[in-house]
């Protein structure tokens, strides 16, 4: 069985890792089937880095090809915040609804055409012994007054996209997974997994 370890405690980007892999043939883990492993401390001050700290620290600890993901979403109004503090903006524990709330009470003021933002994520993939790769992603929208949809996670619901008419958390998880920042970077990663999955390091 080919098996992808993805080094995320978050169920949202779990299952659309799942969605996009799984036609593959492709099982996928993440750190909730892995539960003993210490925490892994996001102090990098890119995404690119903490990627990469997610990725070696379990990969490290496992001896196992790992990938991480670390992402967030930039908006222009607020000079890229929340970006690599997008999780925790309104505190911890980290919270969803409570992040929302506060870029809208603090976009409250900003007009429509000022609420430019994109989604950003950057994938590392660490292999034993080899040189870990990195790779980014990215997704352009506009932040709403108020939230939409029900689907998806994080900041979705408030995420426009202009060309589509609808919110992120409005598409579908395949019209998601066509479009997002995550499958933007993942399609950059394909023939570097693809190989390192043929060569069989993975198979369990
Ligand atoms: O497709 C997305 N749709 C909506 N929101 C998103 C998306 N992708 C990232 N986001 C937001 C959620 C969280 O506020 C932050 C990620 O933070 P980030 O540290 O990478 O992930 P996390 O702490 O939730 O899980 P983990 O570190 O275990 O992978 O950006
Ligand atoms: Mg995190």
């Amino acid at each position: 069985m080919k098996e992808v370890i993805i080094a995320t405690k978050n169920p949202g980007k779990a299952k659309e890792f799942e969605h996009i892999f799984s036609p593959r043939g492709i099982t996928i883990r993440t750190l909730l089937d892995f539960p003993d492993l210490p925490e892994v401390e996001e102090t990098g001050s890119t995404f690119e880095e903490n990627a990469i700290l997610k990725a070696e620290t379990v990969s490290r600890a496992l001896n196992k090809m790992v990938m991480g993901d670390d992402s967030g979403l930039i908006i222009d109004a607020l000079g890229g915040r929340p970006g690599i503090y997008s999780a925790r903006y309104a505190g911890e524990p980290k919270n969803d609804e409570n992040n929302i709330d506060k870029v809208l009470s603090e976009l409250t003021h900003v007009p429509k055409e000022k609420r430019t933002a994109r989604f950003y994520c950057a994938l590392a993939l660490a292999v034993p012994g080899q040189e870990t790769f990195t790779v980014s992603g990215t997704c352009e929208g506009e932040i709403l007054e108020e939230k939409r949809g029900k689907n998806g996670f994080g900041y979705d619901p408030i995420f426009f996209l202009p060309e589509i008419g609808r919110t992120m958390a409005e598409l579908t998880s395949d019209e998601k997974n066509k479009i997002s920042h995550r499958a933007n970077a993942l399609k950059k990663l394909d023939a570097e997994l693809d190989s390192l999955l043929e060569r069989g390091d993975n198979h369990v």
